[in-house]
């Protein structure tokens, strides 16, 4: 389906909305919507299981072959869930670049970081030559701050480090001058020092480009260090999206404050407040809030009914009981 070009604003380089992934009676996402602008760092977070992932694939389609998609991607005038897979490689790669969490599987282990890297290259700027390709593979190389860049060009991902891995799949997401990059977990494998590095690094390279990131994370402190705008997910519903500093500020949604309460604080052990009870997979229709269980606010309405996105203050949410401080609109 053609959709008509930049519909919501001229700065929107993807939209989101209605977007549903099943996997046989498995609701992964239910009911998602949101909006990616020009150059912003956005983050989705959630608990394992909130569909996350199933959104990140959605969007650069890579969802498993059991997976039935509905609902709007729209990027570049077209609706994404229903493009052919001719079409979603030639925007995989080129327009919208993306990072796993584990770049030894993003990495091809058989063949060289240059080979690669130039591959990359070649796929998005089909009229270059190997010569170009190579010279941009070494300066992608520098800019991700890997040292020794020439003689890493011929080295093989496995002879890298955790960390060196993924500067090289952020060179691969990147050589092709994307709009966006979806990043799923970028360094949920890298220890604190490292991730603390190349997330620095993603901002940095990204903001130079004007390239527009959806950040995967479950962590918060992430989130925080890296976003301009959170979309909070749980059990496949956008619980609240805010920017990130309202986010932190004034949490809406009882989940969203669950989750702020259950981060550690600095020098007081006794504060952490961990979530109680277990997210539960979506199973068929979704027929009340996915959090009622957990929920301290909860009332009748939300035992029977889906609540639908509302404006509290800055934030979006989806709840009948939303925190509304004093002095909040
Ligand atoms: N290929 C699949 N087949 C069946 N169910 C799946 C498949 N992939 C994901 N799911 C289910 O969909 C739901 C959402 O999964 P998803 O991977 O998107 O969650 P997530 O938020 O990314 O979690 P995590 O942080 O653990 O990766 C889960 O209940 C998961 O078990």
């Amino acid at each position: 389906m053609e959709l008509p070009t930049q519909p919501t604003g001229s700065d929107v380089v993807l939209r989101v909305e209605g977007l549903r992934v099943q996997f046989g009676s498995v609701n992964a996402v239910v009911d998602t919507s949101f909006e990616l602008r020009r150059g912003e760092f956005l983050g989705v977070v959630g608990e394992s299981g909130a569909g996350k992932s199933a959104t990140a694939k959605a969007i650069v389609g890579l969802l498993a072959k059991n997976a039935r998609v509905s609902g709007t991607i729209e990027f570049d005038g077209k609706n994404l869930v229903e493009a052919s897979g001719a079409h979603m490689r030639k925007v995989r790669g080129r327009k919208i670049g993306y990072i796993f969490q584990d770049a030894l599987t993003a990495l091809d282990p058989v063949y060289t970081v240059g080979y690669q890297l130039v591959e990359a290259y070649l796929a998005s700027n089909p009229k270059g030559t190997k010569a170009e390709a190579r010279k941009r593979a070494l300066e992608i190389l520098e800019e991700v701050q890997i040292r020794d860049a020439a003689s890493r060009l011929d080295a093989y991902p496995h002879q890298l480090s955790g960390g060196m891995r993924q500067r090289v799949a952020i060179a691969v997401a990147l050589i092709g001058d994307p709009d966006i990059i979806i990043a799923d977990e970028p360094t949920s494998a890298l220890d604190v020092t490292v991730q603390r590095r190349i997330l620095e690094l993603l901002q940095k390279v990204c903001h130079e480009r004007n390239a527009a990131v959806v950040l995967i994370t479950h962590d918060l402190g992430v989130v925080a260090q890296t976003c301009d705008r959170v979309v909070v997910l749980y059990g496949g519903i956008v619980a609240e999206e805010a920017g990130v500093f309202d986010l932190f500020d004034t949490p809406r949604h009882p989940y969203t404050k669950a989750l702020l309460d259950s981060l550690p604080k600095r020098g007081d052990k006794d504060s952490l407040k961990p979530i109680p009870g277990q997210a539960e997979p979506v199973i068929g229709e979704a027929t009340y809030c996915p959090f009622v269980h957990r929920c301290a606010s909860a009332t009748a309405i939300c035992r029977s009914e889906l609540p639908q996105p509302s404006q509290v203050a800055a934030s979006e949410v989806r709840c009948f009981n939303p925190r509304i401080e004093k002095g909040a609109a």
